[in-house]
């Protein structure tokens, strides 16, 4: 991918990042921005929201440091670059902003109306969306040509993986800006373009739906299905364990907007995933889903 050369400069000057959802991505990423020497304002609906990311990131810091992979005046500081707020207005200064917050189209809409205008015209408003279209959320700024998906994967400190994904009117220079951006947080980007789901979920999300398929017609127990991915595939986890960890919820989010845009009966959700997201089983967030924590 051709850098152009202004964009080592344009990098330089990103000195803040703004991240908006403190649950288990976005904590995820505050904690390689402040890693990587950024000032981070991590903002959510409420303090306790908040407090929540900040004590996973602490547990993520304190696990290095008990490894000896980190000193304890390396944990401190990344902490102490990391900000928090409940209100978006307090994104109005920071270089870069990702949106993490949950798989809903409205909200996202919403959000992005509102960091439009909030943040000044000249910076770039990404999101960690894991399925909806870079264009759609684009659109409802005045300025999709500074509109981009980041997308990382669960969790953020560990997976090497960031899917960066172009919607139509996103420009070159953001590409560029956002794909340093990613080797800047020691990750290693890959370019999708702008399709439900993009490339990650559209080849996952099926695999876990027609797992929960497997279960749902009583093909294998839960444990079985996952051994079979584990040691037969060599998956580090079953696609049932993963989906407990990805969030039953933002999976059943994934799979209608597969659905919704494809208009493609392979990729309807499996009754069971909704019936489990009915009833509040959401996975390990909340101690119970194909599995209980
Ligand atoms: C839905 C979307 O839009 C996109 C997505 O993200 S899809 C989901 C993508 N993610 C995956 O597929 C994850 C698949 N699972 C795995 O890779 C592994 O099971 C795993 C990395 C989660 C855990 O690995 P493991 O070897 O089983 O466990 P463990 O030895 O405890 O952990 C390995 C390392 O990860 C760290 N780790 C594990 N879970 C972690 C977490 N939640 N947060 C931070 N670090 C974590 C551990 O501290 C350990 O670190 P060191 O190497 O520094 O010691
Ligand atoms: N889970 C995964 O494996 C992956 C998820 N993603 C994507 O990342 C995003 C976040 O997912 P994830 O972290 O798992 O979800 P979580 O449910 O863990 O966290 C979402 C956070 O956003 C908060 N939130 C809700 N509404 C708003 C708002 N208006 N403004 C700010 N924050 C808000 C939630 O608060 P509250 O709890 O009060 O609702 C919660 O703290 C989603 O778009 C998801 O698709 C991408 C890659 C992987």
């Amino acid at each position: 991918m051709q850098t152009p050369q202004n964009i080592g400069g344009v990098l330089m000057e990103i000195k803040s990042f703004g991240v908006i959802g403190a649950g288990q991505m976005g904590s995820g990423i505050a904690q390689v921005a402040a890693a990587s020497g950024l000032q981070v304002v991590m903002s959510d609906i409420n303090s306790d929201c908040t407090a929540r990311g900040v004590g996973i990131i602490e547990k993520n810091l304190q696990r290095s440091v008990d490894k000896g992979k980190l000193t304890d005046a390396e944990r401190q500081a990344i902490l102490g670059r990391i900000k928090t707020t409940t209100k978006l207005a307090d994104l109005a200064e920071v270089d870069y902003v990702v949106e993490a917050a949950v798989e809903m189209e409205e909200l996202k809409f919403g959000i992005f109306r509102e960091l439009d205008t909030v943040c000044p015209p000249g910076v770039i408003l990404a999101t960690n969306t894991s399925s909806i279209p870079i264009g759609r959320i684009g659109a409802q700024t005045g300025r999709p040509e500074k509109v981009i998906g980041m997308h990382f994967m669960n969790p953020v400190p560990v997976m090497k993986l960031v899917e960066v994904i172009r919607g139509l009117r996103t420009s070159d220079e953001t590409f560029s800006i956002t794909w340093e951006l990613c080797h800047r947080f020691g990750k290693t980007p890959a370019e999708a373009n702008d399709f439900p789901g993009f490339i990650a979920n559209r080849i996952l999300m099926p695999m876990i739906n027609e797992a929960i398929f497997c279960l749902y017609q009583g093909v294998g127990k839960a444990e079985d299905i996952d051994t079979v991915m584990k040691l037969g595939m060599n998956h580090p986890m079953g696609p049932l364990a993963l989906a407990d960890l990805i969030g039953l919820d933002t999976c059943l989010a994934i799979m209608e907007t597969l659905y919704d845009g494809f208009k493609d009966s392979k990729y309807r959700p499996c009754p069971l995933l909704r019936k489990y997201v009915e009833a509040g089983w959401l996975g390990r967030k909340n101690g119970r889903g194909f599995y209980q924590y």
